[in-house]
């Protein structure tokens, strides 16, 4: 059987101007993995209180990291894409699970390559229901409808593969200043929720199924092993949160007020849930995270960037998608 790969990231919004926004945050939120409220709780809690307002100051944070051929995360995905495939001589797609280029669309441009088994490639390195599992779910239920002849395969959270934390961990020695004081790993975070719920699966399948802040947790001790660094020298936190429910902690933007008083002074951050840079790395650490830090008396702020179309990185993908073909 014919094979290739899907490579799957979140998704932007097809523009900056606020209905585009608010079309791409509908979808968004009403996945019932991202907002877990049943569906007319879910519905009122997005069209009464998030997409009346927040879709006009989203727009604004896209505004000023738009480049020119459009949303960062989208465009790293397709130099990502360009730049395995030039490496393999079997098919390597690209998909976002919301808005463009669809999963559907993915599928069928593979399937009309003659590709009959596909791996499917959660760009995510740390498994949550709100990211790998809403991928998962969303391409078995494309390939139920449309795609019954192909068999569909899901590459594994790779967050502790040693490959990855070696990428990870070069990519921030070689950013990494000569003189700092702290190493803020920040992860995006997610409600505590999503975590018990993970917890109670895993008490009830008997699988060995992670917390997504324990892999967050555990990414960071394996680079921090890698990289040797002294315990006292770097740190874990998660960022971005929404509403009112508790999310899993430390937060980002409270770390970042609190370190200069606690001495840091000098902090470099990496942002290692996210494989290519995006608002969530752009503009919420390196503009606004940034300048929450040296208002509150930091003085040098370093930003790692995300892995992108590292050459490393690029290399690792074809290496593990040649294992599998060859399987
Ligand atoms: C309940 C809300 C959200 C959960 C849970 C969530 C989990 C989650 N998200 C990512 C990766 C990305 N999120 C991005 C943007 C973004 N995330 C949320 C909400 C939740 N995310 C919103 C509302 C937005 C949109 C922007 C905004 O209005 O603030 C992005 C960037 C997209 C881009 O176009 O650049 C990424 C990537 C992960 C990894 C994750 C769980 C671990
Ligand atoms: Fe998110
Ligand atoms: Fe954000």
């Amino acid at each position: 059987m014919s094979k290739g790969i899907l490579l799957v990231n979140l998704g932007s919004p097809d523009s900056t101007e606020v209905e585009d926004v608010r079309t791409y945050l509908r979808e968004f939120l009403m996945d019932g993995k991202v907002i877990d409220s049943p569906w007319l709780i879910r519905k009122m809690i997005v069209e009464l209180f998030i997409l009346p307002k927040r879709p006009i100051q989203s727009a604004e944070a896209y505004k000023k990291i738009w480049i020119k051929d459009g949303s960062p995360l989208i465009i790293y995905s397709k130099i990502l894409q360009q730049k395995v495939q030039e490496q393999l001589d079997f098919p390597v797609g690209l998909a976002m699970r919301y808005k463009n280029p669809s999963i559907e669309f993915g599928l069928q441009e593979l399937y009309d390559k003659g590709v009959r088994d596909i791996l499917v490639v959660p760009l995510y390195p740390q498994y949550t229901m709100s990211t790998t599992e809403t991928v998962a779910d969303k391409v078995l239920e494309v390939q139920k409808k449309k795609f019954k002849d192909v068999k569909v395969n899901f590459l594994k959270a790779f967050y502790k593969h040693p490959d990855y934390i070696k990428i990870l961990g070069d990519s921030i020695k070689e950013n990494l200043p000569e003189n700092y004081d702290k190493l803020l790993f920040s992860y995006h975070g997610i409600p505590e929720r999503h975590d018990k719920k993970a917890l109670r699966a895993a008490k009830v399948s008997k699988l060995p199924i992670e917390t997504y802040r324990n892999q967050c947790l555990e990414t960071t001790e394996l680079v921090a092993e890698y990289l040797q660094l002294p315990k006292d020298k770097y740190y874990t936190s998660f960022q971005s949160r929404l509403g009112k429910d508790p999310w899993i902690k430390p937060y980002t933007d409270e770390t970042l007020e609190h370190f200069p008083e606690e001495g840091v002074k000098n902090l470099a951050v990496c942002t290692p849930a996210f494989v290519a840079d995006c608002l969530e790395t752009l503009e919420e650490i390196s503009m606004e995270g940034k300048e929450e830090f040296l208002k509150a008396g930091g003085e040098q702020f370093t930003y790692i960037p995300c892995l992108n179309d590292r050459q490393d990185w690029i290399d690792t993908l074809v290496k593990w998608f040649q294992g599998w073909e060859n399987n």
